[in-house]
């Protein structure tokens, strides 16, 4: 009988591999413009082979892959093949697969996602999940479970990098903004279930946002989106993550991407922002 080991916890995989690549998350967003720029088809063989040059760019450079669901699941159930492929291509180039779909719903579909994303043996499974808390951080229960009992990972939007999320986020109840009062949440939740061990349950926390969470009793890993095309800068990036400066792994896509379709000049600009975004020195 072959007996299966199981993985490490998330957080604990995640701090191996930024102590040996750094703290880059390069993106795989097939926007349709790209592929065109790329001289690719926009249906899902062009999606697949945007996919394999990037990773053939940087699948051994970075820490971890974010791709971007979204420009997967519009060419349909094809699009959602070569999603499945990519997950597991990250795997072989030896990176972690972070796959943005920002799933929220009430607590029992929530279940299904889940099972969709988190489960072993799922054609889906990723090593962390992005999740929205929007419908309450509680309905994400059945996600937490799934994550902590198969070794994987979610990062929960707390302070999203986009314009409009201000007045949502940023909206101050008894205890602070309604994105640190997610960011304190999960903290809690990391100590709850990983109280030995660094935790596996993150937040999503833009690098653009002017009034960001304090993240220091976070005790998990940061996600940070919005460097590059949206103008989040590598200053923004220590000025916002702060002390948790080690665990945040900061997500670059079209910046990289355009450098694309030729693999040479995209693997140039990622091994340039790796050496920017390597934090193992901080404090
Ligand atoms: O707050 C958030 C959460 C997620 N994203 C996603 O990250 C990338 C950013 O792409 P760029 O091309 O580097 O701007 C994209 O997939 C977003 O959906 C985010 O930007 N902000």
């Amino acid at each position: 009988m072959t007996e299966t080991r199981p993985r490490a916890s998330f957080g604990a995989r995640l701090r191996s591999a930024v102590a040996d690549r750094g703290n880059l998350c390069v993106g795989i967003d097939p926007h349709p413009g790209l592929l065109e720029a790329w001289g690719l088809g926009v249906d899902p063989a062009g999606v697949a082979e945007f996919s394999r040059r990037a990773l053939e760019a940087f699948g051994d450079l970075v820490p971890a892959i974010k791709p971007q669901v979204a420009f997967f699941e519009e060419h349909g159930s094809a699009g959602i093949e070569v999603l499945e492929e990519v997950l597991s291509w990250i795997t072989s180039a030896g990176a972690l697969s972070v796959a943005d779909a920002k799933r929220g719903d009430i607590g029992s579909t929530m279940a299904g996602y889940a099972r969709a994303w988190l489960a072993d043996g799922s054609p889906l499974a990723c090593d962390a999940l992005t999740v929205s808390p929007y419908l309450g951080v509680g309905s994400l229960d059945a996600a937490f479970d799934a994550a902590a009992s198969t070794g994987r990972g979610l990062f929960v939007l707390a302070r999203t990098s986009n314009p409009e999320a201000g007045g949502l986020q940023g909206a101050v109840g008894a205890d602070g903004t309604v994105a640190q009062s997610v960011v304190d949440e999960i903290g809690r939740r990391n100590s709850g279930a990983f109280p030995d061990d660094v935790g596996s349950f993150g937040v999503v926390v833009g690098a653009t946002v002017a009034d960001p969470p304090v993240l220091e009793r976070l005790r998990g890993p940061v996600l940070m989106p919005g460097v590059g095309e949206q103008g989040g800068t590598l200053e923004d990036v220590r000025r916002i993550a702060g002390p948790a400066l080690r665990a945040t792994l900061v997500n670059v896509s079209r910046h990289v991407l355009r450098a694309g379709p030729d693999v040479g000049a995209m693997r140039a600009v990622v091994t340039d922002l790796s050496g920017q975004f390597s934090f193992a020195d901080a404090p």
